[in-house]
């Protein structure tokens, strides 16, 4: 097991009778880029609000870095939470230095940390003058002054139109490669698997599944079949290994198999026993559907 970042116990947010958050455990290792994932309302900023030390959790606790309080370890977690609060008619560099005075990081930071989010040649341009993009990546640079060890990034691509989603991407993707732990949430399932190493999937305020991207996220191969004999056909499929599923779509078969299935492999084991396809078309399941049976199940 890894050094472990934050370790959360049954952290719980109510709301009067509303529970926010429920009861929830999660551990986050070193180097791990942690994407959060729910729809709307399901309690990622709650959560993160809770460990960010902004929100007072109702029950459970969280220790960052095996040890308490979190007041210890501020300087060491660089966060954006909700919309970054900026002087619109003041220039970003100059905006830079109120962050450097209030985090005590020293001023040769700001072009360091300008020149790291693409944005050092508009150093001087006001902040009202800055694109969308251009605010939520000083924002960033804003959360990299102190040079923290982790970042915690809400919902930090949204709102952004497609090239600034992709360049907000490819900067957090470059920072964790320098091995910073980053915690990140979305409720898109698609931003999750491009940046993420690890999700845990939230539906109103509770942890569905939590692990590592790939084992979580397996997405079924699927296939509509046919054969001049629909008895043989299904017979050939029932004691087939890869088969998750199969029911009748149309005039056609509808074959569920397991991950990276490929035709000729189901061709194949149904060759071998005696049956012989006269149609064959692969589906893939698009990711937002299977993270939406996720949630929805
Ligand atoms: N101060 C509050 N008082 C009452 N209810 C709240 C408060 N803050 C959040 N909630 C409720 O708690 C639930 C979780 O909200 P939260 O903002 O954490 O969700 P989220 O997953 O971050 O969603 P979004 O992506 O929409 O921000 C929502 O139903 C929200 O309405």
């Amino acid at each position: 097991m890894g050094e472990k970042v934050i370790e959360i116990n049954g952290l719980t947010k109510k709301y009067g009778n509303f529970t926010a958050v429920n009861q929830l455990n999660l551990t986050i290792e070193k180097g791990q880029v942690y994407g959060i994932l729910g729809p709307n309302g399901s309690g990622k900023t709650t959560t993160l609000g809770m460990i960010l030390d902004v929100i007072n959790p109702t029950s459970g606790s969280y220790t960052w870095f095996e040890t308490k309080p979190f007041e210890n370890h501020r300087n060491n977690i660089g966060a954006i939470l909700e919309q970054p609060i900026f002087y619109p008619d003041l220039s970003a560099y100059r905006n830079l230095e109120i962050s450097c005075a209030i985090k005590k990081a020293p001023l040769e930071r700001i072009d360091l940390v300008l020149e790291r989010v693409g944005l050092l040649d508009r150093k001087n341009s006001k902040f009202s003058a800055y694109s969308l993009g251009m605010k939520q990546r000083l924002a960033l640079a804003s959360a990299l002054l102190g040079d923290p060890d982790v970042l915690v990034l809400d919902e930090p691509t949204n709102g952004l139109d497609p090239q600034g989603i992709n360049q907000m991407r490819e900067l957090i993707k470059g920072i964790a490669s320098e091995g910073k732990t980053i915690i990140i949430s979305s409720h898109l399932l698609d931003e999750i698997q491009k940046t993420c190493t690890h999700v845990a999937i939230l539906r109103k305020g509770t942890l569905l599944k939590a692990g590592e991207i790939g084992e979580l996220i397996k997405t079924p191969t699927s296939f509509e079949i046919n054969a001049i004999s629909r008895d043989a056909l299904l017979e050939g499929l029932k004691n087939c290994p890869f088969v998750l599923s199969h029911e009748e779509r149309g005039d056609h078969i509808l074959v569920v198999c397991e991950t990276n299935t490929t035709g000729s492999q189901l061709n194949e084991y149904l060759a071998s026993k005696q049956v012989y396809l006269s149609h064959l078309n692969k589906f893939k399941i698009s990711l937002e559907e299977e993270f939406l049976n996720i949630v929805n199940n």
